[in-house]
């Protein structure tokens, strides 16, 4: 078609951020959901805590594996066979994770999630890039952002809303996450047609990078990145395995119910899904953010010693992961725009996602060895604190990292990032 018009009307943009979105929902969704049947495995099918570690293990693998190429995919196939493509993989993973209580099943079952999910993740950022750059593309980020964690969200209180369900066992459970995993089809599909639609009427803009990785450029990134990049693994390897135990550690270590277990790990989400936004406006407005990550890396320092040994109310601690987690995310993933020059901005996310997978693998692995090893269970709570050690060691090494970070930016050397948006 001839004469295609140039202003895209914004009410387009907001529904394709709908149909981006709904994907991101699925795929949170179904990469927390194993975490509420991990006490039924432990129980009923006689799986180890290492298993559970495992199911994230597995996960991550896929995605290091899957992220060496999707960008290369990415950019061949374009965005909307990439979503239609990555998507219905996603919901394929929800199927194969729920039909067998066979652990190699299931096992396969997360690593096809995470072989689809992280490059589904990448064609998501890219496609909403070329809807929104040089408009709201940071706030849409957010949005989607936040549309994700509510996966996690409606997971966290799913015992609540599906306790029929759950009543049945751990396989409608999973049968019920296989269910709303497919949107993820369901998202990729619908936003297939319209940016076909789309693109046949108006000129949609093309994004500059796809998350690809090209190991020539590695050694010539500035320290600060490199400081970024360790804080972003130490940080998510403390909190993504941390929620995948925490729903049995609550009612092992903390005697309290499932229904409650869920709530501890929904409060964290709902506080992030709403501060995240937020903070990255505030971020904009006054800079700060190498001594934002410091303050949150100081934060969660001492939570998982009071889960270990506090007796305040467990509130008490998830707040301040809350506080945390909404702080350096909203904060973090944006600076690396600000250290690494905007060619090269690509190859700097896939790293970074690269190297927090491999963190989280080992981590989620190393927690649950560790939690066997020392015997954690209900009748055993205190078999929990050596795992709680690991994370507040993770935790120190993140506060080194964000402390080396702060000092950088606050030198002759810096990149902007103690400066608002704009100046730099
Ligand atoms: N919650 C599912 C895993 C998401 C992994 C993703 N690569 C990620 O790090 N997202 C950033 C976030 O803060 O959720």
């Amino acid at each position: 078609m001839h004469n295609k018009q140039v202003t895209i009307p914004g009410w387009l943009r907001w529904v394709a951020l709908v149909a981006v979105s709904l994907t991101m929902f699925g795929s949170y969704y179904m990469y927390d959901s194993v975490a509420y049947v991990a006490k039924d495995f432990i129980e009923l099918l006689g799986f180890s805590q290492t298993n559970i570690g495992q199911l994230y293990t597995m996960y991550s693998i896929a995605a290091v594996i899957v992220l060496f190429f999707s960008g290369v995919f990415i950019d061949k196939y374009g965005t909307r066979v990439s979503m239609v493509l990555f998507g219905a993989i996603c919901s394929l993973a929800g199927f194969v994770t729920a039909f067998s209580d066979n652990l190699t099943i299931i096992l396969i079952g997360r690593f096809i999630l995470g072989f689809g999910s992280e490059p589904l993740i990448v064609a998501l950022t890219v496609a909403l890039a070329k809807w929104f750059k040089g408009k709201e593309l940071g706030f849409a980020l957010g949005i989607n952002l936040l549309i994700g964690r509510g996966g996690s969200y409606f997971v966290d209180r799913s015992n609540t809303w599906a306790s029929s369900i759950y009543d049945q066992g751990w396989q409608p459970v999973l049968y019920l996450a296989a269910g709303i995993g497919l949107l993820c089809f369901l998202g990729g599909v619908i936003y297939y047609f319209i940016e076909r639609w789309t693109q046949k009427r108006y000129v949609l803009g093309k994004a500059e990078e796809t998350e690809k990785l090209d190991f020539k450029g590695l050694f010539k990134y500035s320290p600060s990145f490199w400081y970024v990049v360790i804080l972003c693994l130490t940080f998510y390897s403390a909190i993504f395995p941390f929620r995948g135990f925490a729903p049995t550690f609550y009612q092992d270590a903390h005697g309290v119910s499932e229904q409650m277990a869920g709530k501890l790990n929904s409060v964290l989400i709902m506080a992030t899904m709403f501060a995240t936004p937020v903070i990255g406006l505030l971020i904009d407005k006054i800079g700060r953010r190498a001594l934002m990550m410091f303050i949150g890396s100081i934060i969660i320092l001492p939570v998982y010693l009071m889960f270990a040994y506090g007796n305040m109310s467990l509130y008490i601690p998830v707040t301040l992961m809350g506080i945390s987690f909404s702080l350096i995310p909203a904060v973090m993933w944006p600076s690396v725009a600000y250290i690494v020059e905007e060619s090269k901005l690509g190859t700097a996310y896939a790293l970074m996602t690269l190297l927090q997978q491999i963190g989280v693998a080992a981590m989620a692995w190393l927690i649950g060895v560790t939690n066997d090893v020392s015997g954690a269970s209900a009748t055993n709570p205190e078999g929990y604190i050596p795992g709680m050690w690991i994370f507040s060691i993770l935790g120190f090494v993140g506060l080194l990292f964000s402390f080396l970070l702060r000092r950088a930016e606050t030198g002759p050397k810096g990149h902007g990032l103690e400066e608002p948006s704009g100046s730099k």
